[in-house]
This record gives structure tokens, C-alpha cells and sequence, in this order.
């Protein structure tokens, strides 16, 4: 019989008139992974928070080993035994990687009261050593970090000290294939010591693989804990989403003839540091996809394209012979992009979600009369959030209010409301539940047949495989292959042109 680590305790939180967590109770055990499941605004992300002092406690209890705790804050939680892996970013520029790592915990390298730098970057070093994580150095700025080693740091920060419980709050898909596989040999030595992984995923396949036990969330309240080698894929979506989910998950077709027409030529562009000589045409109605792992450059082709890379050169031209050197005219030319990090490059966190759909539509939305009428605008944002199943108030609720993937789907309702015609999505499903991942996939079908051209750079090898014409893969930098659509394309054949 396993010992219970955790009991969550008629656990309710309000905000405003949106109920998060309603009365919610279940037991978490010693030495094993128990994942939290739902769609996108079910609650998870609330309900760790709550127990991670990120948000304060509505009612209810969580008693951990037989004492009841309530922490006002991080520090507080972590001092409890628990942390945290948020869903966005979980760490502060301007401070060094070091510094990131002890945030809160200072205190062991102050003597008479003068804190000893030296000796926190020691230990920062050691413990990135022992992850395995040594090229990140201790004493840089975290700013020189890109997305992915900041979530790195994050494991480091929330894992070194042997919590009795860690919150791992949709990280993976952060993650690419060689993160991941750290990231899982962390979650197996801490169910290996007896300590707790609570586990929040969209990615079925890995909730299953990963968890020994599931909680399932919809809309606020408890649906059932169940153990994962009792059910399935099938069982999980339809307790998640209360009916069965059925229809084409990916694109069905293969063999079709894509346009040789070229609406967009990346010629030799490299970025000092991140990619060189980057060379390649992106057709009329096709989608390329980009794969690699995290050094390999990938996610800087997006940011190239759109014009906003530092010190690019190389050329990037639209078919009438316009260059993209700069975002105003890329949006100006019918290019839209979704950045990877999408708290700090594709959403304004504190406007609200009309303002967010609209923002790059406010001309279209003037028209000839340069006069903006409100109408206009909240029509124009409702349309677009309903197509995506924003789980929201109404269209003036606040972004940063939102859940991460109703985030996202503010992020894909602007740039569907623009009507692009070339559209770069660098992790467009990142932290998107099945339902709506399943309807952006038809909706980016459905935009191919129109005629648009997406890049889709992805760590989602399977969504790779089912959506695009063809993969490029990109390694240290520079393009290191190429994969036509193909059924009998597997993750394998993929992963061995990354490594
Ligand atoms: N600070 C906040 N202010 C107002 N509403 C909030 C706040 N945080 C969360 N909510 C709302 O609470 C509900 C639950 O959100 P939560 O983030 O817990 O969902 P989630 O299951 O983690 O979703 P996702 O899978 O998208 O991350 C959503 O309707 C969300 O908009």
C-alpha cells in the first residue's frame, strides 16, 4: 500500500466570477509521478500554484505528510518541501544564472552579512555539473539564455535541494527531444528517492509513458484518479473533454502535388551565433516544417524571416521582389509570426484580448476613414477568440489572466483574424489541449488549401510528420537535411538526422 504524501482538501478558488478549482480532493503518494490532466483552463495550473504559494489558498486544504501547510510565497513553499517548474518562463533577467538558482535561498552564502559571490557560483557550478548541464555557466547573466537552457536552470532551481514534491507545469513541450530526455531522468530520481512529481501535460502518449497515477480536472472540478496502466489514450480524452473525440487529427492526404510557385526565398541568411547560411524556398499552399534540437538554430529562422533577428545577413524576399529586413514590413507584406516565448515576444501580457486580436489588424479595421469605432473592434476580436475556443470572461478580460493555452489561442486568433498569406508559427500547440490542437491542425489544412504558405517550426516531432509537405532539419546551426511527406516517416528517422 503507498504511503500518501499529499491530500488535497475541498480545494476551491475563485476569480471574480470564474470558479478555477470547485471543491477539489484527491490524495498524491509517495515515490510516484501523478500527472494532472485537463483542457486548457480545467484548473491545473491554479491548483499548483496554490500549493506552490504562487497563488494564495481560496479555501480548502493541502496536508502534506499529516500537516496542513499554506504558503504565502515560493520561498515559503520550497522551505516546505515544495517547488514548482512554471509553465512560462520561472526565471528573472538581470540576475546571473547563479543567482537564479538560489533566488530566495541566498542566505547560505551570507556571512556578516556580505554575500560571498564566489561561493554561490561554486556550488551553481557543481550542481549544473551533476545535471549535466555544464556548457550553462554560473556566473553569466541568464539573459544570454535562450528559452530552452532558461528552463534548464529552471530544473536545476526547483530540483536541488530534494523537495518532497515538484510541480513540473507543462515544461516538456518547452523542451527539445534531448531536454526532455533530461528532464525524465530527473522525474525518475525523484520517484527513485520516495519524493513526488506532480506532472501536467497535453501530451497524452507521454502522460501515459511518464505518470504511474492521473487526476483528471474539467472546468474547475475532480473527474477521477485513475492509475495509468489501466487506461488508455481514448479513456483519458474522453474523461478530460466528457464525450468521445473523434475525426482527423493531423492532415489525412499524402502524395499530394505541391505549387512549385515560390512565395518567399531565404538566401544564405545566418545569424552570428545562432544560424549560418541558411538557404531555402517556401512555396504557395505548402507547409514547411522545422525540426532540430535545441542548438540547432531552428527557432531563430522564424524570428529571421518576420525581421527580427539582430545583425541577419543574407536576404529574405517576397516573390514581387520585396526584402524583409524589418517586422513593419513584414506584417506590412502579409507575414505573421508566433515566437516560442510567448509571455515575452508574442502576447501583450497587460492588455486585454480584444486589444491583443486587433493589434495587427488596426488598419484593415479604420479602413479609408482612419477612424477606429469600438464596435468594429470587439466585433472583429469576438469573432476570432470564439474560433478558437478562448476560455475567457469576455474579450476584455486581461491576457496575463488567462491560462497558458488560452494564451496561445489569443496568440493564433490575431494572426488568423490578419489573414496572412505567409505564417510562421514556431510552437503553435505549446501547451494547447488535444481539442483545440485538433482544430488548429484542420484550420492549418484548411489554410493550405486557401492558397497560404506557414512555416511551422516545431519540438513536436509527430505534429512534423503529420502536417507538413516537407522537413527541414536543422543541426548546429546550418540545414542538415530534408524529408518529403511521407506515410512511413517515424520520430526515428527524424531524430537521426538531429543528432
Ligand atoms: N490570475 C488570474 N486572474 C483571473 N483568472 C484567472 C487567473 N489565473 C487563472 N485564471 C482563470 O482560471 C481558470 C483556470 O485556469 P488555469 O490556468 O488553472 O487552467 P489550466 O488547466 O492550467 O490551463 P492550461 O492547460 O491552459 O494551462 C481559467 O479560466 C483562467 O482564465
Amino acid at each position: 500500500m503507498s504511503e500518501v504524501r499529499l491530500q488535497v482538501k475541498n480545494l476551491c478558488k475563485n476569480f471574480g466570477i470564474t470558479k478555477a478549482v470547485q471543491n477539489v480532493s484527491f490524495n498524491v503518494n509517495k515515490g510516484e509521478v501523478h500527472a494532472l490532466i485537463g483542457e486548457n483552463g480545467s484548473g491545473k495550473s491554479t491548483l499548483t500554484n496554490m500549493l506552490t504559494g504562487i497563488y494564495s489558498i481560496g479555501s480548502g486544504q493541502f496536508i502534506l505528510d499529516g500537516k496542513e501547510i499554506h504558503p504565502k510565497n515560493q520561498v515559503e513553499a520550497n522551505n516546505e518541501g515544495v517547488s514548482i517548474i512554471v509553465q512560462e518562463l520561472g526565471t528573472l533577467s538581470g540576475l546571473t544564472v547563479a543567482e537564479n538558482i538560489f533566488l530566495g535561498h541566498e542566505d547560505q552564502f551570507v556571512h556578516f552579512g556580505i554575500k560571498n559571490t564566489n561561493a554561490m557560483n561554486k556550488k551553481a557550478t557543481e550542481l549544473l555539473k551533476k545535471y549535466g548541464f555544464d556548457r550553462i555557466k554560473a556566473a553569466d547573466m541568464i539573459d544570454h539564455y535562450n528559452f530552452e537552457d532558461r528552463k534548464l536552470v529552471e530544473i536545476v532551481k526547483a530540483t536541488y535541494f530534494d523537495p518532497k514534491i515538484v510541480v513540473i507545469d507543462e515544461t516538456t513541450t518547452a523542451l527539445s527531444q534531448e531536454g526532455r530526455e533530461e528532464l525524465y531522468k530527473h522525474m525518475e530520481r525523484i520517484k527513485k528517492s520516495g519524493n513526488t512529481v506532480i506532472f501536467i501535460s497535453h501530451d497524452l502518449p507521454e502522460i501515459l509513458d511518464k505518470s504511474d497515477t492521473i487526476t483528471i480536472l474539467r472546468d474547475g472540478v475532480y473527474i477521477d484518479t485513475v492509475k495509468s496502466k489501466d487506461v488508455t489514450e481514448d479513456d483519458l480524452k474522453k474523461l478530460m473533454v466528457g464525450r468521445e473525440v473523434t475525426g482527423d487529427y493531423y492532415r489525412a492526404d499524402y502524395g499530394e502535388k505541391v505549387s512549385d510557385e515560390v512565395v518567399l526565398s531565404v538566401k544564405n541568411v545566418t545569424v552570428p551565433g545562432l544560424i549560418e547560411d541558411v538557404t531555402f524556398d517556401l512555396h504557395k499552399g505548402e507547409i514547411l516544417g522545422f525540426g532540430g534540437l535545441s542548438e540547432s538554430g531552428m527557432h531563430e529562422i522564424g524570428k529571421a524571416i518576420f525581421g527580427a533577428s539582430y545583425d541577419r545577413t543574407g536576404s529574405v524576399t517576397l516573390a514581387d521582389g520585396t526584402q524583409i529586413n524589418d517586422i513593419p514590413t513584414a506584417i506590412k507584406h502579409s507575414i505573421a509570426y508566433t515566437s516560442k516565448d510567448r509571455d515575452n515576444e508574442s502576447v501583450v501580457l497587460n492588455q486585454s484580448i480584444g486589444d491583443n486580436i486587433c493589434l495587427p489588424s488596426l488598419d484593415e479595421l479604420a479602413g479609408k476613414s482612419h477612424l477606429l469605432s469600438d464596435k468594429k473592434r470587439k466585433e472583429f476580436a469576438d469573432k476570432y477568440a470564439k474560433q478558437m475556443s478562448v476560455k475567457m470572461v469576455d474579450v476584455n478580460q486581461f491576457v496575463s489572466n488567462l491560462s497558458g493555452g488560452n494564451k496561445q489561442k489569443v496568440v493564433l486568433a490575431r494572426w488568423i483574424g490578419k489573414d496572412s498569406d505567409i505564417v510562421v508559427l514556431d510552437s503553435p500547440t505549446r501547451g494547447i489541449d488535444i481539442k483545440v490542437k485538433q482544430d488548429i491542425y484542420q484550420l492549418m489544412n484548411q489554410m493550405r488549401k486557401n492558397g497560404k504558405s506557414i512555416i511551422m517550426i516545431s519540438e513536436e516531432l509527430m505534429e512534423l510528420i503529420g502536417m507538413c509537405d516537407r522537413i527541414v532539419i536543422m543541426k548546429d546551426g546550418k540545414i542538415s537535411g530534408q524529408l518529403d511527406r511521407d506515410k512511413n516517416l517515424d520520430e526515428n528517422g527524424l531524430i537521426s538526422m538531429m543528432v
